[in-house]
Parts: structure tokens; sequence; C-alpha cells
């Protein structure tokens, strides 16, 4: 968070703010993608063992587009092309510096201009808004 807070980014940490190895994950995760979803432009930022679970937790939330990032590229990429407003990021994947270079890549990283990701993403928010699925191609 200070090393966010030095490159100029303002931080909210949502917790939890004891480490508890048996707690539950959702509720943060949920907390911080519905905030970053009412917050345009905001990003999040869930961390958890795999990252898998976290961030399976806040696509759950309406409009909310999380990714898991594994590596610098995949990191890039759920931005760019998928237009990620969050990532997930595994704790135990990754050293610290690893981690710190991931989340650093997706902050830095905006989406695509390039029409078809933008097309695709509209696909999956329409769903998401009225419950019908894209249509299949013509086979
Ligand atoms: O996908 C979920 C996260 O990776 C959790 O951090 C993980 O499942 C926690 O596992 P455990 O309770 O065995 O530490």
């Amino acid at each position: 968070m200070a090393h966010l807070e030095k490159q100029g980014h303002e931080v909210t940490d949502i917790g939890p703010h004891v480490y508890d190895a048996d707690d539950d994950y959702p509720a943060f995760c949920v907390e911080t993608a519905l905030r970053v979803v009412a917050d345009e432009g905001s990003r999040g930022i869930v961390v958890g063992g795999s990252g898998n679970g976290e961030q399976i937790a806040a696509n759950k939330v309406p409009g909310a587009r999380a990714g898991l990032a594994w590596s610098v590229e995949t990191a890039k990429l759920c931005r760019e092309h998928n237009h990620a407003q969050l990532i997930g990021v595994g704790a135990r994947m990754h050293t610290a510096e690893e981690a710190v270079e991931i989340v650093e890549a997706f902050l830095a990283t905006e989406v695509s201009p390039e029409e078809r990701h933008a097309r695709r993403v509209q696909q999956l928010l329409d769903y998401e808004r009225t419950g019908t699925p894209p249509a299949l191609p013509e086979a």
C-alpha cells in the first residue's frame, strides 16, 4: 500500500486489518468490487492464497470485471482486452517483488482501443443486464 501511495495512487484498504488464517475472503472481495464499480475509473486488487476465490467473489458484483493476474502479461491483458477494473492476485503464487510488478503492470495499462474487445465486453454487460445469452454464431 505504501508503495502504491508513493506512486501517487489513492489507496483504500478494505482489510482484513489483522491476519487470521481462518477468515473468509468473500466479504472483502465483494466490498472491494462494489466500491470499484461505484467509483468509475478506480481499480481494485483482491489478494488471497491463489487469487482464484477472490476473483470469483469480485465477479459476483454486477458490473465488475476481475481477472486472475498471474503474470505481468496477464495483468496487462485483462485490462487491455477484458477492460478489467479488478485483478485477483495469489499471494502464495509469487514473491512480493513479482506481486508488486503484476499490480503495477495492471495499474499502468489502459484498455485497448480495438473495437472487437469493447464489443465482447459489451456482450457480457448486455447478458448481465438482460439475462439473455449472446447469440451463438450460425453453424
Ligand atoms: O481461492 C481462494 C484463496 O486462494 C484462499 O486464500 C484459499 O482458498 C485459502 O485456503 P486455506 O483456507 O486452506 O488457507
